[in-house]
């Protein structure tokens, strides 16, 4: 792809915005990528690895350099990134077009009426990569993360088409797929299928870590353990920034779960063989339906 844009800010350098800084410099998507956060470590590595090409912690300077800032920090702190964004660029002709990565929709687009009272900024664009790991900070980013994997755009009504359209183009430069969203249909698909999976995997792994037996039981544990708890790794405050901005959504997720658990738990207390049967003949076929999607996903990947 040509090159069409001058610099790129990534504020909030770690797996997501390091992993979009060099898929942006590996399709030469733009001229510069150039980092902000509050503190020097992560920056300054950031431009010893070669992910950045240069970092300020000055927030000025990176609203006037850049074309595009990609607010990449935890969720509940981007609602405060962008508390100090909005007001400096309101009404400006040259503002640049403001988007972010972050994994809860609806708080943002709320943090963002509220900032500009009522009044939501036609060059703020919500978006949100589905790729990632339970690793984080920049030294864990890869320049083809994204690479055939999706980026759900939620636009508003008030969007502007333009600034839409750049942030399209910028995601689809690493690689990714596209494709839009509501806002609130965004938050419940990501809460069924991001969120609660890593409540449980978070909830199994501290329930036994606090049993009488944890020692032989984590010995003991086998694969299908190791491959449920994966996720259980993953950063305790982006977690909990995502349970919090996310509630509602969440707790609906929970609770549908919650139901299913129950009847499952009634069918082995009957040992109702018809019941468990059923059940989890259902879910093998649905997840044997979903890991060939992946597989195939995967191949286009290793072909690419
Ligand atoms: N890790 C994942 O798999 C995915 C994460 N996301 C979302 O992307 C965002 C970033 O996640 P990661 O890159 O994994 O986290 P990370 O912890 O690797 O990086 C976050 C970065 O934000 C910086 N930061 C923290 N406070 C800041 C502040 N006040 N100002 C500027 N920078 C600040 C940190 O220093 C760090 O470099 C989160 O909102 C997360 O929900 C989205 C998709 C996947
Ligand atoms: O590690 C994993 O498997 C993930 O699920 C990564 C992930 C984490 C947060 C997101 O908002 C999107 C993807």
């Amino acid at each position: 792809m040509a090159t069409r844009v001058s610099t790129v800010a990534i504020l909030g350098l770690g797996l997501i915005g390091g992993s979009l800084a060099r898929a942006l410099k590996a399709n030469a998507f733009c001229e510069r990528v150039i980092g902000y956060g509050h503190r020097a470590p992560s920056l300054e590595k950031g431009v010893a690895l070669g992910v950045i090409d240069s970092f300020t912690l000055d927030l000025d300077e990176v609203i006037e350099s850049a074309d595009i800032l990609v607010i990449c920090t935890p969720t509940l702190i981007a609602e405060q990134v962008l508390e100090q964004i909005l007001p400096r660029i309101a009404g400006r002709q040259d503002a640049p077009v403001v988007t972010d990565a972050a994994s809860v929709k609806g708080n943002l687009e709320s943090a963002a009426r509220r900032i500009c009272d009522g009044r939501y900024p036609a060059n703020f664009v919500l978006g949100h990569p589905i790729a990632g790991s339970e690793q984080s900070g920049v030294a864990a980013s890869k320049a083809d993360l994204y690479v055939n994997h999706r980026v759900i755009i939620t636009p508003v009504a008030e969007n502007d088409a333009a600034a839409l359209d750049l942030v399209r183009d910028m995601w689809a430069a690493t690689g990714a797929e596209v494709v839009d969203m509501s806002v609130a249909q965004h938050d419940a698909v990501l809460a069924a299928t991001s969120h609660l999976p890593h409540v449980l995997a978070y909830s199994l792994v501290d329930a036994l870590a606090q049993s009488d037996a944890s020692d032989e039981i984590f010995r003991c544990a086998a694969g299908g353990f190791r491959d449920f708890t994966r996720i259980a790794s993953s950063d305790p405050v982006m977690w909990r920034d995502i349970a919090i901005a996310n509630k509602g959504a969440l707790l609906d997720s929970i609770d549908l779960f919650s139901e299913h658990l129950a009847s499952l738990r009634a069918a082995v207390e009957a040992q109702d063989s018809d019941g468990m049967h059923a059940t989890f003949t259902r879910a093998k076929a649905a997840r044997d339906e979903f890991a060939a999607i992946l597989a195939e996903r995967q191949g286009d990947k290793a072909e690419s």
